[in-house]
C-alpha cells in the first residue's frame, strides 16, 4: 500500500507535536521514523494508523483519502514496544485472536484458522511454542509472536512502535536482521519508529529523520548518513566533532586558529558551525602547523586496528558547545605518532561539513 502524508499538523494544547509534515512512500517499503525522544514519531505513526486525528492535513492510502477512516478501515497491523499479548491465551490463540473476532460471515473456518496460524508460526520460526503462554516466552519471542498476530489479519500496512525497544542489545540486533529478512519475504508496507540510528540505518529502505515535529531529512540510509542535510541531521547520525567560527576564504576561523575546508563557496565573514566525523579527523603532532585546532590528548582507547583518541580542546575552540574531540585513526598510525596523555597536538579535518549558524542550532 502506498502511504502519503500531506501537510499534517497536530497540537496538544499549546504544544506543536507535528508541524506541517508531508511524506510519500511507495508500496512495499520498510521505512524508519527516526528522531530524539519527544520529536513526534509516535504521534505521526498514530495519525497514519487512524488512532489519532490530525488538526489539519490528509492521509492518503493507495491513492484514496483515508483521513476520516477509522483504524479498521485502514487495515493496519500493529506491534508495540510493550508486548500486547493476551496473557491468558496461548501463543496459538493469541495469533488466532484477530481472525476469531471477525464478524461471523467473514470469519474463516476452524480448519483455515489452524492452517493460517500454523503458517504464521513457521514464518516467525516459533512453531514449537504454539501451546505456551506469553509468560513462558523470552522478550524476543514475544515480539515475534506479536508480529505474527499483527500479520494474521492480513493488514495492508504494518506499523511498529519501537518494537525492539524493551529488549537487550544482542536480541535487538538479531531481531532487526530478522525483521529485514521477513520484510524482504512479505514486502508489506511497513513503518517503524525508533530513536536508534544504528537500527534505522541497518533495517530500513528509507529513513525519515524528525526533529521537534518537523521532517529534517528523508532518504535512503546511506544518503542520510553520508550527506546529512542539516546540522541536526549531522549530529544525530553519528559521533561528530563540532567547531564554531566564521568563514575566511577556504578556512573556518575558530578564534586565532583555523581549519581548512573543501565544502564549496561560503561568504567571507559568515558565522558557521562546522562538523567532522572522528574517522575523518587527523592528528598533527606539530602545533605550529597552520591548519588545525590545538587540543590536548586526554585518553587513547583501543589497541587493535583502530585507536580512538579523546582530546580536550584548548584555547578558543573551548568556546564551542563541545570542548572535547574524538579521533579515530589506524592503530599503527597512533603507535607511530607516539601520543601521550597531556600532549598538545593539532587536529584537522579531511572532510569538513559546514552549515550556516542559525539561532544557535546545534548538532548535539
Ligand atoms: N496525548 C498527549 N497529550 C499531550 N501531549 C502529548 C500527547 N501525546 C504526545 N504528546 C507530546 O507530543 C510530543 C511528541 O510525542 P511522541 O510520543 O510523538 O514523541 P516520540 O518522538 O515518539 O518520543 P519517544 O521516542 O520518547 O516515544 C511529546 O512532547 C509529548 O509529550
Amino acid at each position: 500500500m502506498s502511504i502519503e502524508v500531506r501537510n499534517i499538523n497536530k497540537t496538544f494544547g499549546p504544544f506543536n507535536a507535528l508541524d506541517n509534515v508531508s511524506l510519500n512512500f511507495p508500496d512495499g517499503e520498510l521505512v524508519a521514523l527516526l528522531g530524539p525522544s519527544g520529536c513526534g514519531k509516535t504521534t505521526l505513526l498514530r495519525v497514519i494508523a487512524g488512532l489519532e486525528h490530525a488538526d489539519s492535513g490528509r492521509i492518503v492510502l493507495d491513492g484514496d483519502d483515508a483521513t476520516t477512516k477509522d483504524v479498521r478501515q485502514r487495515h493496519v497491523g500493529f506491534v508495540f514496544q510493550h508486548y500486547a499479548l493476551f496473557r491468558h491465551l496461548t501463543v496459538f490463540e493469541n495469533i488466532a485472536f484477530g481472525l476469531r473476532v471477525r464478524p461471523h460471515r467473514e470469519r474463516p473456518s476452524e480448519k483455515d484458522i489452524r492452517t493460517k496460524v500454523g503458517q504464521l508460526l513457521e514464518l516467525v520460526q516459533l512453531s514449537w511454542v504454539a501451546n505456551r503462554f506469553p509468560s513462558q516466552l523470552s522478550g524476543g519471542q514475544r515480539q515475534r509472536i506479536a508480529l505474527a498476530r499483527a500479520l494474521a489479519v492480513e493488514p495492508r500496512m504494518l506499523l511498529l512502535d519501537e518494537p525492539f525497544g524493551a529488549l537487550d542489545a544482542k536480541v535487538r540486533k538479531e531481531l532487526r536482521r530478522w525483521l529485514r529478512t521477513l520484510h524482504d519475504e512479505l514486502h508489506i508496507s511497513s513503518i517503524f519508529v525508533t530513536h536508534d540510528q544504528e537500527e534505522a540505518l541497518e533495517v530500513s529502505d528509507r529513513i525519515v529523520l524528525i526533529n521537534k515535529g518537523r521532517v529534517e531529512q528523508i532518504g535512503p540510509p546511506k544518503e542520510i548518513y553520508e550527506r546529512p542535510a542539516t546540522a541536526f541531521a549531522y549530529g544525530f547520525m553519528g559521533a561528530v566533532n563540532e567547531f564554531r567560527g566564521r568563514i575566511e576564504g577556504d578556512y573556518v576561523r575558530v578564534g586565532n586558529e583555523r581549519l581548512r575546508h573543501h565544502a564549496g563557496h561560503f561568504e567571507d565573514g559568515q558565522q558557521v558551525v562546522a562538523f567532522v566525523r572522528p574517522h575523518e579527523t587527523e592528528i598533527v603532532p606539530d602545533v605550529s602547523f597552520d591548519d588545525g585546532i590545538t587540543a590536548s590528548v586526554h585518553r587513547i582507547l583501543g589497541t587493535g586496528a583502530v585507536a580512538r583518541v579523546e582530546l580536550v580542546a584548548n584555547g578558543d575552540a573551548r568556546k564551542g558547545r563541545k570542548d572535547f574531540f574524538e579521533v579515530e585513526i589506524p592503530g599503527v598510525e597512533a603507535a607511530s605518532l607516539g601520543l601521550a596523555t597531556g600532549q598538545r597536538v593539532k587536529i584537522r579535518s579531511r572532510r569538513l561539513s559546514i552549515f550556516p549558524e542559525q539561532n544557535g542550532i546545534s548538532a548535539s
